[in-house]
């Protein structure tokens, strides 16, 4: 398969195939109404070579900065460290960059100027989270307070920077420990690869530096918990969920799944929810 648009489908780039990357990819080849999987990029195509061979439509691998040129809409789903070599090419052409790592996006918001200077998007999916659409409806009004607790097995804290440099013991807890209390914006630098729902949460409210975060090493929990308490003069509402971990014990199953339903969205006649 070749970048050329062959139709009016519309081409479907990912970047990254971990956890997130690998399901996106199988789902879009699978079929999604409308949507096809153009190309893919990897750290190291040789690792990837039997995923991608066991495709029915393999598509080709290029280089993060070329996914822009080969795709309508950018998936990224690779570390956060990559996040501007993915979307700002993509959004430089006018394209539709889906972001993952939403707590990079923190500090590359200028992306969001580009993307709107070329008519190109940036879109955030609910991800690992839930109800960023009443979240959304309520910021149309006024929302007064957004608070979020996160509760998180070992295995999905491990080497979190916050945790590193404060040199936190957390192998050997017995019971929950909070292991840190702040913005969103904060949570997103101590925590990168673990908190990237309080800072999409944040965008969809009050903003990353009055969303509260608390966030506690569990060894009691199984599941990466998210409770959330938002206080707004429309309405007050909590939400919770308990995510079963994937491969990665950081991410969350339904992350994966939160992307795949926004791309069936694009082209879908019956859409449900904002
Ligand atoms: N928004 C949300 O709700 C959530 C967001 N996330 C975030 O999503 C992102 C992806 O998570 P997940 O899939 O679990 O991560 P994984 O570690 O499973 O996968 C990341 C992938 O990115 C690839 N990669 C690394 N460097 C590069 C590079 N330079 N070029 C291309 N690909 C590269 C890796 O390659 P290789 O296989 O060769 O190592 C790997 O395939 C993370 O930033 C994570 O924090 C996670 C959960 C929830
Ligand atoms: O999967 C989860 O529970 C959340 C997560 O890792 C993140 O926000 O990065």
């Amino acid at each position: 398969m070749t970048g050329q648009k062959a139709s009016n489908e519309l081409r479907v780039a990912i970047a990254g195939l971990g956890s997130i990357g690998t399901k996106i990819a199988s789902a879009l080849d699978q079929g999604i109404e409308g949507l096809t999987l153009s190309a893919v990029a990897v750290r190291n195509p040789a690792k990837h070579q039997a995923f991608i061979g066991g495709l029915r439509r393999p598509p080709q691998i290029v280089p993060i900065e070329q996914l822009g040129e080969v795709a309508d809409i950018v998936v990224e789903c690779a570390p956060s460290s990559q996040l501007r070599a993915i979307v700002e090419p993509a959004v430089k052409r006018g394209k539709a960059a889906v972001v993952v790592s939403v707590g990079g996006l923190l500090d590359n918001f200028d992306l969001v100027d580009l993307a709107r200077a070329n008519g190109g998007r940036i879109i955030v999916p609910t991800g690992a989270l839930i109800g960023l659409d009443a979240v959304n409806a309520a910021a149309i009004g006024t929302i007064n307070s957004v608070k979020m607790v996160t509760r998180k097995p070992i295995d999905g804290l491990k080497g979190a920077p916050f945790i590193v440099e404060n040199n936190i013991d957390i192998d050997n807890l017995r019971e929950p420990l909070k292991l840190f209390e702040g913005t969103a914006r904060e949570a997103a630098k101590g925590f990168p690869a673990n908190l990237n729902v309080a800072v999409a949460l944040s965008l969809a409210g009050v903003g990353p530096d009055r969303t509260s975060v608390q966030i506690w090493a569990d060894p009691t929990v199984t599941r990466n918990v998210h409770r959330i308490e938002v206080e707004a003069d429309s309405a007050r509402f909590s939400m919770s969920i308990e995510n079963i971990p994937s491969e990665n014990p950081k991410t969350g199953l339904i992350t994966a799944l939160s992307v795949i339903a926004l791309l069936r969205k694009q082209r879908a006649t019956l859409c449900v929810g904002t």
